[in-house]
């Protein structure tokens, strides 16, 4: 697996006339694992440790690698590593049609539009997805939606898949299907989730508390530290 590496990474955002509020205090992690869980509360830091892996967001001060690649002065290498699937599906899918959603993802690595419909195309079949490619996204229901956006991140055979809540807007039976997709990957996966039976499928799991890993370890480890955390 890829090693992800963050040394005394920190981010701190402005806060008007008051100085900076430091939003991730300095973090250092070596994460080599096949699949990592993220989990905490609302508004704990979880997205933005999640965006600092692909570049979204950057470090204030330290470092964040990715195989070596530093993700704000190799930035585009680092894409080109990093698939990124959001919660809302809607923050990615913008083309008229799904066909022309995953089209968009292929623009710099197939060349030729003939070349490109037709990749799209498969991969929107390689997903369940054939009778849709011509449809509106807007007229699919939210686990498709889902499913299409992550089809697109996954066009790019990304070495590393960074899924941000990808099943929180999600009922049951699509939570199991975005989550069964993620979990048969082979990529390594970095799943920022509140959902807990998602988290106990990882082999490592970060909680992150006010702006800290406050815990890293086991799923059994986390997940206690964290409904601890919760219940006191
Ligand atoms: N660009 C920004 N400017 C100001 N504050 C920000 C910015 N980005 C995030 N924050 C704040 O930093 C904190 C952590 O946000 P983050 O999105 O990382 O939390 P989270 O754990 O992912 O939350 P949730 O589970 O609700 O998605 C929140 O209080 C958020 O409002």
């Amino acid at each position: 697996m890829t090693s992800i590496q963050f040394a005394e990474a920190t981010v701190r955002v402005p806060l008007p006339g008051r100085g900076a509020r430091e939003i991730l205090a300095p973090t250092t992690l070596t994460l080599t694992e096949r699949r990592v869980a993220v989990i905490g509360a609302n508004g704990s830091g979880k997205s933005t440790l999640a965006r600092l892996v692909n570049g979204l967001v950057r470090p204030s001060s330290g470092r964040v690698t990715v195989d070596g690649h530093d993700v704000v002065r190799e930035g585009a290498a680092v894409r080109r590593m990093v698939g990124f699937c959001f919660t809302d599906p809607a923050a990615q899918l913008v083309m008229p049609t799904c066909v022309e959603d995953i089209e968009l993802s292929l623009r710099r690595t197939v060349k030729g539009a003939a070349a490109r419909r037709e990749r799209a195309l498969s991969v929107l079949a390689a997903h369940g997805l054939a009778d849709h490619a011509h449809d509106s996204v807007h007229s699919l229901s939210g686990g498709q939606r889902q499913l299409v956006a992550l089809a697109g991140v996954l066009a790019l055979e990304p070495t590393i898949v960074v899924a941000d809540e990808p099943t929180t807007l999600l009922d049951r039976a699509n939570t199991r299907r975005i989550g069964d997709l993620l979990f048969a990957l082979d990529q390594q996966l970095v799943l920022v989730t509140h959902d807990l039976d998602l988290a106990a499928r990882c082999d490592r799991v970060l909680v992150v508390d006010d702006a800290r890993v406050v815990a890293d370890g086991s799923p059994a480890e986390s997940i206690g530290h964290y409904t601890a955390l919760v219940d006191a």
